[in-house]
């Protein structure tokens, strides 16, 4: 299979002629020996948000994983600011690649100030501003974390994130466990941060519309490989071709047409 290009999509931030902040070259990756993704290259652009798309168990947290260093590569090679990662975490999150996992990393007994105060790096981004993109949690600043709502605990966790003044975000399930409307509303501001901040975002979400509404590229993995990619204009244009790519139906990337 040739691996597909993502194109640019000019209607939005759009990767433009710099260089890519994160590169994966036919990078394959799993756990204990089995890979989960093969053969995976992908380009992500400064101010970029790229979609990463895809049924349970396609790869796509193990890809986040990959780029920040937590699960070693089986071949090829990712990089991030043109350097290859390293396998210490702590040093590609020093460098600019940061993970809001899944599980949000938070600190639930702590305040919402409390979890923000513990993510502060020099030269990141001050509380103040992040209270700014978010100004409901300047309200519940002194209000534990656990006893937060679902999106406010998201909301946090981004915050917490965009404290280190990512180059690259990597986020995985934005959505989880949140009512449609919330993730309508977060979806347009991270738009806008990775707009302002010029900062690229690896977006794992299973809203696809909502995802492929913000973002400029989308890759769609099946199985651990890529199924479909293209810019996210193209995408929202052909959804029939998008399903059939989640589902390992024809139509994909694997398509001989
Ligand atoms: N810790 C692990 N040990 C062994 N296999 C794993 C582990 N984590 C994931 N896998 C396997 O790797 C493959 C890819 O999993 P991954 O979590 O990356 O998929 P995903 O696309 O993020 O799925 P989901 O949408 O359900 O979160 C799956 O077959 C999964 O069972």
């Amino acid at each position: 299979m040739t691996t597909p290009t993502v194109s640019d999509d000019t209607t939005t931030g759009g990767s433009g002629p710099a260089a890519p902040v994160l590169s994966f070259d036919k990078v394959t990756v799993g756990h204990f020996g089995v890979p989960a993704v093969r053969e995976l290259s992908i380009d992500v652009h400064p101010g970029e948000i790229l979609a990463l798309l895809g049924p349970n168990g396609a790869g796509k947290t193990t890809t986040l994983l990959s780029a920040v260093g937590a699960l070693p590569v089986m071949s090829g090679t990712i990089t991030a600011m043109g350097t290859p990662i390293d396998s210490r975490v702590e040093r590609n999150a020093r460098r600019g690649v940061t993970l809001v996992p899944d599980n949000r990393g938070l600190f639930h007994r702590l305040s919402v100030t409390d979890n923000l105060r513990l993510a502060r790096r020099k030269g990141g981004t001050p509380i103040d501003v992040v209270y700014e993109y978010f100004p409901k949690l300047q309200t519940l600043r002194g209000r534990r974390c656990g006893n937060l709502s679902g999106g406010e605990q998201q909301m946090l966790a981004l915050a917490k994130a965009l404290l280190t003044k990512p180059s690259v975000l990597l986020i995985d399930e934005l959505s989880m466990g949140l009512a449609p409307v919330l993730v309508q509303d977060l979806l347009p501001r991270l738009r806008a941060i990775a707009d302002e901040q010029n900062m690229a975002v690896v977006l794992v979400e299973q809203h696809i519309d909502l995802a492929l509404g913000i973002a400029d590229s989308a890759v769609v993995l099946h199985h651990g490989r890529v199924a479909l990619a293209g810019s996210a204009r193209e995408l929202r244009a052909g959804r029939d071709r998008v399903e059939a790519a989640y589902f390992g139906r024809s139509g994909g990337a694997d398509d001989p047409e």
